[in-house]
């Protein structure tokens, strides 16, 4: 059996097909992202990076090629299917941390388990293992407001991987923060990706902080290339 865990074959997507302002974002991407592995995506802005990780993550449809996730194609099939893959396989990560206002921090964690099918009392206990996984278990009562912008990040990583994902897809996850401290919740965010052994996309623009990923991709001209 194949360890691959995320692949992507000949990707293409154009934006306005046909119109004065087309725009050739993806001219034919592969990837295969294996079990355990971290790869960084690196590129500059307007590269198409954003495209690429909600096409992986099935949140928007190529217009040619293959994502398959665990070996199964999945570009196209119906999106009742593709919603199911995506909420079973794939956590994201933004760079802004997108937690509900009105719950607390283990409230936001625990949610997604609930909708997902999980026990309040399962779910209680993987949230709060999780926060603790990333320093923040003493902030689990506090609404996301009364969090600084890197305990929210941390909170926002353990709401992704609630529903034990097997793949996390990250865009700028700290792109948000001052320098000083993402790098703590950018280590923070491999360590626990690393200690529960999913397979990890993470774009970045940082390269010290790509670097600390097992292989760097950079997005050039519409294809993917190492580093
Ligand atoms: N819905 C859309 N309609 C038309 N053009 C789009 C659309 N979404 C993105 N684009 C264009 O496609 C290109 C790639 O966009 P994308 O957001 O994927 O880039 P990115 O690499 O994530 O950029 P950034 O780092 O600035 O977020 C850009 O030129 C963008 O303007």
């Amino acid at each position: 059996m194949s360890d691959v865990v995320l692949e992507l074959k000949a990707i293409t997507k154009k934006y306005n097909k046909g119109l004065p302002g087309e725009v050739d974002v993806l001219r034919g991407v592969d990837l295969s992202l294996n079990a355990g592995e971290m790869v960084a995506l690196v590129a500059p802005s307007g590269a198409g990076k954003s495209t690429l990780l909600h096409i992986a993550g099935l949140l928007d449809k190529p217009d040619g090629g293959d994502v398959e996730i665990g070996g199964e194609v999945l570009s196209g099939r119906s999106d009742r299917r593709r919603t199911a893959a995506r909420r079973r396989d794939v956590g994201f990560v933004y760079q802004f941390h997108h937690l509900l206002p009105e719950f607390n921090a283990q409230e936001n964690v625990v949610l997604p388990q609930l909708a997902n099918g999980v026990g309040r009392e399962e779910a209680d206990a993987r949230a709060m293992a999780l926060l603790g996984q990333v320093g923040v278990a003493e902030r689990a009562g506090h609404r996301p407001a009364a969090l600084s912008g890197g305990e929210q990040q941390r909170v926002a990583f353990c709401r992704a991987l609630a529903n034990k994902p097997r793949i996390l897809l990250a865009d700028e996850p700290t792109g948000n923060l001052d320098p000083g401290t993402s790098d703590q919740v950018f280590a923070a965010l491999v360590d626990l990706v690393r200690g529960t052994g999913l397979s990890a996309l993470i774009a970045t623009h940082n390269m010290e902080l790509a670097a600390r990923m097992d292989r760097v991709l950079r997005l050039e001209n519409g294809l993917l290339v190492p580093d």
